[in-house]
């Protein structure tokens, strides 16, 4: 398939999905759970129809497709799964815990064992912070030397593209809601439009942070927060705003606590157990 037509398939394929998202807010279909998408493809001339259906509403929806883009089984598959990617919500599990309880090594061992994309809130921030030109890295510089939490329509929005460029569906969002306006935000913009499947929480003892966090900023973390003064602030931050928010995940019954005091394999043995029952 030629990279043009691929492109035009990805672009109608997102469009449908944006689509679908508008016609569902205004179809007063029963909400009895997130929608199931069922993708069906019909051979049709030189066009190929999608149908999707989801609760009580069915559209069609036509994707400008050559036929002849969809001759090898093989590619018809692909295209299956892509669309049913494009179409149906996408995964997100939250990763919660202090500054250094270890979020970021196990996001990195869940990435290489499953297969989802880490999106850690602070390293988007970190990213936006060092861009030139940026209207915002003043303000994200001031919150992390503070160890405040930066305004959620920036870091929801980072987010949200990060999301739609990675391509995929199935995403561990790392360090995010730290505190009611974080949680307020992604909310309004964004709890429609996923599937929220938990939070991995990463309990682990103040002292334990604190000396980890040390350790990596002596070994070249290259980070301006990774300091005695910042840290105090960062972890008061995380008592007082952060531990709220996972308690209100913990009264839904959603949040998994993990000790992340114990050595990383062995958290990660946890993680594995936990992730086992989210994907259940
Ligand atoms: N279970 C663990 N035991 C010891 N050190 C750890 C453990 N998990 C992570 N670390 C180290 O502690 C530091 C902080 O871990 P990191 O994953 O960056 O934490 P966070 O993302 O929560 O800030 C890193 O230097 C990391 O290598
Ligand atoms: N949702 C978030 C996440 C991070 N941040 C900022 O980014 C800093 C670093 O966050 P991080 O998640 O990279 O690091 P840890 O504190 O978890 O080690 C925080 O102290 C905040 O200043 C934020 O403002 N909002």
């Amino acid at each position: 398939m030629s990279s043009m037509y691929l492109r035009l398939f990805i672009r109608r394929a997102v469009n449908t999905r944006l689509y679908l998202d508008r016609v569902e807010d205004r179809c007063d279909m029963e909400r009895s759970g997130p929608p199931i998408p069922v993708v069906l493809f019909d051979r049709l001339g030189s066009s190929t129809s999608c149908g999707v259906h989801s609760g009580n509403c069915a559209y069609q929806i036509s994707l400008i497709i050559k036929f002849s883009m969809l001759c090898h089984p093989g590619l018809l598959i692909s295209l299956r799964k892509f669309v049913m990617s494009a179409v149906s919500k996408p995964e997100v599990i939250f990763v919660l815990g202090g500054p250094g309880a270890g979020k970021g090594t196990q996001c990195t061992n869940i990435v290489n064992k499953y297969g989802y994309v880490h999106l850690s809130a602070g390293e988007l921030l970190r990213e936006e912070q060092l861009k030139p030109g940026s209207k915002y890295g003043e303000l994200i510089q001031g919150h992390m030397v503070n160890g405040t939490i930066v305004p959620v329509q920036i870091t929801c929005s980072l987010l949200a593209q990060a999301m739609e460029k990675s391509g995929s569906n199935r995403f561990l969002i790392d360090g995010f809601p730290r505190n009611t306006n974080n949680l307020d935000g992604w909310n309004e913009a964004m709890s429609d439009k996923v599937n929220f499947l938990g939070v991995l929480f990463f309990d682990c003892s103040e002292q334990v942070c604190i000396n980890r966090c040390l350790l990596r900023g002596a070994s070249g973390s290259g980070r301006s927060d990774d300091n005695e003064e910042t840290l105090k602030k960062r972890f008061q931050t995380y008592q007082n705003s952060t531990i709220p928010i996972i308690k209100h995940y913990e009264a839904q019954g959603l949040a998994y606590k993990i000790d992340a005091n114990k050595a990383a394999d062995q958290v990660f043995e946890d993680v594995q157990k936990v992730l086992a029952r989210l994907q259940h």
